[in-house]
């Protein structure tokens, strides 16, 4: 890995300094600074259209900032030729919001679309077996890779996203929004299969949602947007410490108590179940 430069870090995968996004005369980024560091899920929160997916958008490479730069793994991804881009692009995976399969293809055939467009010379039958070993890896039956995304429920449509993020073995992971519209249950099943291939891969996450009981669940630290940049970064304790209305609202709100009650709930259980 080449030494970051922006952040003087070897434990920073991503590293943003100075970014300024925006549409005509709408500004959504303006001086914001971001590090998310080595294997940990980093969640980014903040209220509806205040950039987290324009930020996620930058650090991938499909906005093109006005002001600023961004690293990944000690590379800048701003203005990269090609053939650059495409072998920074190699280590990451990404499962856009609402699970972006390809509806006329397999479960299979989307996750062979990233190892095709990388590897154009692997054969077809290793195609077939790396992309059955995905979905298996991702919780789903062996019977979902011939299927197509109409045939499966939604939470099974994130997995198989998700298993098409990771075919090409990525450091790092981008899931924008992956428990939205998911029942609670689903939910809470697919933030464990969350943390625990993070654990597995010794994945670096970088994780937007809007779901608290993913924060609180599985997120190291959190990020939050408002105001144009990232106000505040740490772990939740830390950040219920700042006087932010707007961090405290969201944390400490309703559901944000309730959020806390399950968590608690969850880990009794948890201790129950050992004992
Ligand atoms: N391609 C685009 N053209 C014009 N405006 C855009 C474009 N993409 C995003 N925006 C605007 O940028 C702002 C931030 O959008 P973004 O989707 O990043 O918000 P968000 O924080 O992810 O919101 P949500 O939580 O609702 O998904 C919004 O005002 C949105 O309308």
């Amino acid at each position: 890995m080449t030494a970051p430069t922006l952040s003087h870090d070897d434990d920073v995968v991503i590293c943003v300094r100075g970014l300024k996004n925006g549409f005509g005369e709408q500004i959504v980024h303006e001086d914001l600074d971001l590090d998310v560091r080595r294997g940990e899920i980093l969640g980014v929160v903040g209220g509806s259209g205040t950039g987290k997916s324009v930020l996620m958008r930058s650090i991938i490479g499909l906005q093109t900032p006005i002001e600023g730069e961004i690293e990944v793994f000690g590379e800048n991804t701003i203005g990269r030729d090609e053939t650059e881009a495409t072998e920074i692009r190699k280590r990451w995976g990404i499962l856009f919001q609402g699970g972006a399969l390809f509806s006329t293809l397999t479960v299979s055939e989307n996750v062979q679309v990233p190892l095709k467009e990388y590897y154009p010379k692997l054969d077809q039958a290793l195609l077939e077996e790396i992309a059955a070993y995905k979905v298996v890896m991702t919780g789903l039956p062996p019977e979902a890779a011939p299927k197509f995304p109409a045939e499966l429920s939604g939470g099974m449509k994130k997995r198989a996203g998700l298993a098409r993020a990771l075919a090409l073995d990525p450091e790092l992971l981008f899931l924008d929004e992956p428990t939205a519209g998911l029942d609670p249950i689903g939910a809470a099943a697919f933030d464990e299969l969350t943390a625990s291939l993070q654990k597995t891969l010794g994945l670096t996450v970088f994780l937007i949602t809007h779901d608290l009981d993913t924060l609180y669940a599985i997120c190291d630290r959190v990020a939050v947007l408002a105001d144009r940049k990232v106000i505040a970064v740490g772990t939740i304790p830390e950040l219920l410490a700042l006087d932010h209305p707007w961090i405290q609202e969201y944390f400490n709100g309703p559901r944000g108590r309730a959020a806390v009650s399950s968590v608690k709930a969850n880990a009794g259980h948890a201790t129950e179940d050992r004992g």
